[in-house]
């Protein structure tokens, strides 16, 4: 099987919208209070052997390593379960830092919802070239009795960002939709990186060309 390299993953969105819990879901199949909480996040994420730590210097935010078989080849990805209560600076920095982003709201909370746009404004503005790896997650669908956004809706988002979306619950992971969002996200971030490479090829080859050409025009002339 072959082995990738890395990709890096930042999770944003409105404190409180479960990026820890779908973080922690993703990473170990479980929902983030199916243990005790005294022992936190942590000790979820190192008991269990399919991820890792990797500490970082704020506490607010965790970063960690996993590693999963998507469509045949081995992807290690390093995830960063941001602050919801970053300052730009900070948002920035975590920016420049990722290859791809998950962006979530809370179908409970519309004010999460409308987080969202200036997010993916961030985004474009911080990372060259635009058209940023994405994807949209509305998580909580387990409350659907208290829902304030509706599924159309995070659709219609997503449509207008160019970006696959999914609705799930951190809680209750139905058809394993969690993993699917993050599995999609590396599936999109290989695929930006194979396009950008192939432009980079084509650009060199230009290059090259161009330069034989004024070559052999200087010496014709
Ligand atoms: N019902 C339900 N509750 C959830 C779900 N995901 C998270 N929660 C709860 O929502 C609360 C916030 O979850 P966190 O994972 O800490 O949210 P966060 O976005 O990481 O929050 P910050 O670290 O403050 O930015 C916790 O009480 C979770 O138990 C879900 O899918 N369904």
């Amino acid at each position: 099987m072959a082995k990738s390299p890395e990709v890096k993953l930042a999770v944003f969105g409105r404190a409180g919208v479960g990026k820890s819990a779908l973080v922690v879901r993703f990473l170990t199949r479980r929902f983030i209070w199916e243990y005790d909480p005294t022992l936190g996040l942590w000790s979820t994420v190192l008991l269990n052997p399919r991820g890792s730590k990797v500490p970082t210097l704020d506490p607010q935010e965790s970063t960690y390593r996993h590693q999963a078989n998507i469509d045949d080849e081995v992807v290690t990805m390093e995830i960063l379960d941001t602050a919801g209560q970053e300052d730009v600076q900070q948002k920035e920095g975590h920016v420049r830092w990722g290859d791809g982003f998950v962006i979530v709201y809370d179908i409970t909370d519309r004010g999460s919802f409308e987080e969202v746009a200036p997010l993916r404004s961030l985004l474009e503005d911080v990372k060259r070239p635009k058209n940023v790896p994405l994807v949209l997650v509305g998580n909580k669908s387990d409350l659907d009795h208290v829902r304030q956004v509706g599924t159309e809706e995070g659709e219609r988002l997503a449509a207008e960002m160019a970006c696959a979306f999914y609705e799930c619950s951190a809680c209750a992971n139905e058809g394993g939709t969690v993993a699917e969002a993050f599995h999609e996200l590396c599936r999109e971030v290989r695929r930006r990186k194979a396009v950008q490479g192939k432009a980079r090829r084509r650009s060199s080859t230009t290059h090259v060309k161009q330069a034989i050409n004024k070559m052999l025009t200087k010496i014709s002339s």
